[in-house]
């Protein structure tokens, strides 16, 4: 409200000259802010009065008056200036139209505040156009693929897959397209959020431009946050340019079969779609510098999957690093990639996979004051505030976290929506929330799927004493077993006191399964808690069950606990059976 010295109800007419002075009803006008009967206007005693003087006095108090009246006007027109300038002002603005950037101004528009959401290209970002949403319907074509050809062992033969790699990629695009308007600029208006488009930068506190437009009217803002995400990492292996790699941005818009491709990095985009092209019938070469695919998960798990994708007949070479690439002569028959041990495979096309870098070129951060991290990620505390006061950053461009080593967040669409959450609520109230990273899951979707919450074992071993790990085989899992698929583990590690510190699920649905293990680490609860939740028989969740209730009867093993119990046996046999321990349905006694 403009000013606070008095208020005046509008439809009170018998106390106050109620009429909204022009002044002031051109002020509610330009701040869009219709006064109804029933509004309250916060009116200053001087303007009412300007409108309403008497015109009693003499000359000498015309003039007097006159200089009044002029001082008043300007300095209502200042207040005026003041207020549509803060009216102008965007509460948040936010960069980046991906999970984190339309959480973030989702979240805020509902809190009320005036959001403009900048994109450069389409909103929706990675997981809709160029991540999850497209890897994971591919996958979804590849495992048609595979469970054509691996039929027979359950007595079902057909003759092999026909797989044609275009109309793959139709189903490709139709998923995003199916998911692409809750996305839209058209929700994200209905939802209150203003979407321009083009390429934002800052030019200082509180100010920014569209497309380097220097002299067009910049947006001037109250609060930001910077949700920009990453980009594929090209590294400048010589010779690698010239192959004209794909990456995850060009990879969906292939229409032709690819007949051999050389992977580089078999980090969660190499292993999903290395095995997705090999069930499609790609012979597909997966190079990984680390001494195991998905290096970051449990050794375990590693070597599962690594079993996995060798049975689909991807040749992984583990421990080994791209140094060059050239073209197969004559040319026109692929690409020849030599390895740091002097050997060479080739592939009809190369994909890179060697993880992805912040998208921080160009924003003006140090014009904002914002710090980078050497990576160039956004350095932000666990509040998402960034160095610079007001500035917050969500999602992929956000580096490290000083929650330590072992909880290093990763970039993935959930941590991402957090993060939006997160952001915004502390942009446009108070910086009060904080992201806690321990209890973040995240699910490599391969078959089998590696699903992983919380500290690893040697992560864990670290940082707590007396740390155990129960793990169960699947193939004490009849679920497991009526599929014929065994192969899997659950892993879960434990503390001296039992509670879940971390968790590793491989095989079909982890993913799903990693839940309740995630609920536990989230609230440092105890695994045998779950003992005593009832579990659908046969489900892919009983691995975990059983690992509560052996956790259960670990417990119910101590001396004391048998001792307790073997005293309530003989308690049992002096004690005359009483009413209390016949059930509800036994006949009462008249
Ligand atoms: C192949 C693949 C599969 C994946 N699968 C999964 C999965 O199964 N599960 C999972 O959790 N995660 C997955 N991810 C990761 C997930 O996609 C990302 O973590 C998530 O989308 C990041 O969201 P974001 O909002 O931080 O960034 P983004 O979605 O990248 O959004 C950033 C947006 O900012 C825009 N932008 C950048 N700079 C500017 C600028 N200067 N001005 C205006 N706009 C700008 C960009 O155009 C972009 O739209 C996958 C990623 C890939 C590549
Ligand atoms: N299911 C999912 O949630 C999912 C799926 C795909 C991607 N993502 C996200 O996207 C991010 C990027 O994925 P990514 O797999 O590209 O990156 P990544 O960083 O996870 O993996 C890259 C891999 O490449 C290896 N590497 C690095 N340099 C190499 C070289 N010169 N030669 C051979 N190997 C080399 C690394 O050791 C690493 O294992 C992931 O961190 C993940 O968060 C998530």
């Amino acid at each position: 409200m403009l000013l606070t010295r008095q208020s005046i109800p509008v439809a009170d007419r018998g106390q106050h000259d109620r009429r909204v002075p022009p002044e002031l009803a051109e002020v509610h006008r330009v701040a869009g802010a219709g006064v109804g009967q029933d509004d309250v206007v916060q009116v200053d005693r001087t303007v009412v009065a300007t409108g309403h003087a008497p015109d009693r006095a003499g000359e000498g108090d015309r003039v007097q008056h006159g200089h009044q009246h002029r001082r008043q006007h300007r300095r209502q027109h200042r207040r005026q200036h003041r207020r549509q300038h803060r009216d102008q002002l965007i509460d948040l603005l936010v960069v980046g139209g991906g999970t984190a950037g339309l959480v973030a101004a989702r979240t805020a528009a509902r809190l009320g505040a005036r959001v403009v959401l900048v994109e450069r290209t389409r909103t929706g970002g990675d997981c809709l156009w160029t991540g999850c949403v497209p890897s994971k319907a591919f996958l979804a074509a590849a495992a048609h693929a595979h469970a054509v050809r691996d039929g027979a062992r359950f007595g079902v033969r057909a003759a092999a897959p026909h797989v044609d790699l275009a109309a793959v990629m139709t189903h490709v695009h139709a998923a995003r397209e199916r998911i692409a308007p809750v996305d839209s600029v058209e929700a994200l208006a209905a939802d209150g959020v203003e979407v321009r488009h083009g390429t934002l930068r800052f030019s200082g506190p509180g100010r920014a431009t569209l497309d380097g437009e220097v002299d067009g009217a910049p947006l001037r803002f109250r609060r930001a946050v910077i949700a920009t995400g990453a980009d594929p990492v090209l590294p400048g292996i010589p010779g690698l340019a010239d192959a004209a790699p794909l990456t995850t941005d060009s990879v969906w818009d292939l229409d032709a079969p690819v007949p051999s491709l050389v992977v580089l990095g078999a980090g969660p985009i190499g292993c999903e779609l290395g095995q997705g092209f090999a069930r499609l019938g790609t012979a597909v070469t997966l190079l990984e510098a680390a001494d195991r695919v998905l290096p970051v998960e449990e050794p375990e798990a590693s070597a599962r999957l690594g079993a996995a994708l060798a049975r689909d007949g991807v040749d992984v070479r583990t421990g080994r690093r791209a140094v060059a690439v050239s073209a197969v002569r004559p040319a026109g028959d692929g690409w020849e990639v030599e390895l740091d041990d002097g050997a060479r495979v080739r592939g009809a096309r190369v994909l890179v996979a060697l993880g992805r870098a912040p998208a921080t070129a160009g924003l003006g951060l140090d014009a904002l004051g914002v710090t980078r991290a050497s990576t160039g990620h956004v350095v932000v505390d666990d509040r998402l505030r960034t160095s610079a006061p007001g500035v917050f950053a969500a999602g992929d461009v956000v580096g490290d976290l000083p929650s330590g080593g072992a909880l290093l967040p990763r970039p993935f669409t959930h941590v991402a929506g957090v993060h939006g959450s997160v952001a915004a609520t502390n942009a446009v109230l108070a910086p009060l929330r904080r992201v806690d990273h321990r209890a973040m899951p995240r699910v490599t979707y391969t078959a089998p799927e590696v699903a992983h919450v919380g500290l690893t074992e040697d992560a864990a071993r670290e940082g707590h004493d007396g740390v155990r790990v129960r793990t169960l085989e699947h193939g004490e899992v009849d679920r497991a077993v009526t599929e014929d698929e065994t192969a899997g583990v659950t892993r879960v590690v434990l503390d001296r006191r039992g509670r879940v510190l971390g968790a590793t699920v491989v095989g079909p649905r982890a993913g799903e399964v990693l839940n309740e293990l995630t609920a536990l680490v989230a609230r440092r609860g105890r695994l045998r808690e779950l003992a005593g939740v009832t579990h659908p028989y046969p489900g892919w969740g009983d691995a975990v069950w059983n690992a509560a209730l052996a956790e259960l009867g670990d417990a119910l093993a101590t001396q004391a606990a048998r001792r307790a119990a073997r005293l309530g046996v003989l308690a049992r046999r002096v004690v005359p059976l009483s009413r209390a321990s016949a059930g509800r349905a036994a006949p009462r006694p008249r």
